[in-house]
């Protein structure tokens, strides 16, 4: 195996998703997405848990779940947009795993979720300003952790693909 675990992190709308899942095909590795995970493991959909949970309750299932699938080797795993915000989980994605900041303009952002009814935190009257809001607290921590970042406004997922692929083999 070349590559440890590779982690993707960036806010609602990076492409962490859509990117992981290309690039674990591309490098041969297992793809997990933390929020489809605790999907999975609750059998409710992530509005529903913000609902019945709140954005806490929602986090602590996502630490246990970060928690988990970084004790595994050869895994791409793509994060919520949040999953930065606890330390518990910062550290644990710096030291299980490369990570990868896929930086996204709230422009961008807005584009890619506008369609979308899954996100709870964008279900407002203003989604603009919800992620100016969110980035500014946020973006800090995204950059702290990272060891890679990607340009993605400028990119359809193919070529983020192989710029990861650039970088990682600039890496080692
Ligand atoms: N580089 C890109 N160029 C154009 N569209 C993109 C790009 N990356 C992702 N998309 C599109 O943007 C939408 C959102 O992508 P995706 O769900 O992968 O984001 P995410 O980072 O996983 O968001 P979340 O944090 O909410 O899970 C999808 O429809 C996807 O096809
Ligand atoms: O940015 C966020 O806080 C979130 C992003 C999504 O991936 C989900 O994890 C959830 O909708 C919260
Ligand atoms: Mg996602």
């Amino acid at each position: 195996m070349r590559y440890k675990n590779l982690t993707l992190v960036g806010p609602m709308g990076a492409g962490k998703s859509t990117i992981g899942r290309l690039l674990a095909r591309e490098l041969q590795l297992s793809f997990k997405d933390s929020d489809r995970e605790i999907e999975e493991r609750t059998g409710a959909s992530i509005p529903l848990i913000f609902d019945l949970e709140g954005e806490e309750g929602f986090r602590i299932r996502e630490e246990q779940v970060i928690d988990d699938l970084l004790q595994e080797r050869g895994l791409i795993l793509a994060t919520g947009g949040g999953a930065i915000l606890k330390p518990a989980n910062r550290k644990r994605m710096s030291s299980n795993s490369t990570v990868i900041y896929l930086h996204t303009s709230v422009e961008h952002q807005l584009e890619r979720t506008a369609r979308d009814k899954n996100r709870p935190l964008l279900q407002t009257e203003n989604p603009r300003k919800v992620l100016e809001n969110l980035l500014k607290i946020r973006e800090p921590l995204y950059r702290e952790i990272a060891d890679i970042i990607i340009e993605t406004d400028t990119r359809a997922p193919r070529l983020v693909v192989q710029e990861i692929i650039d970088q990682l083999t600039a890496l080692v």
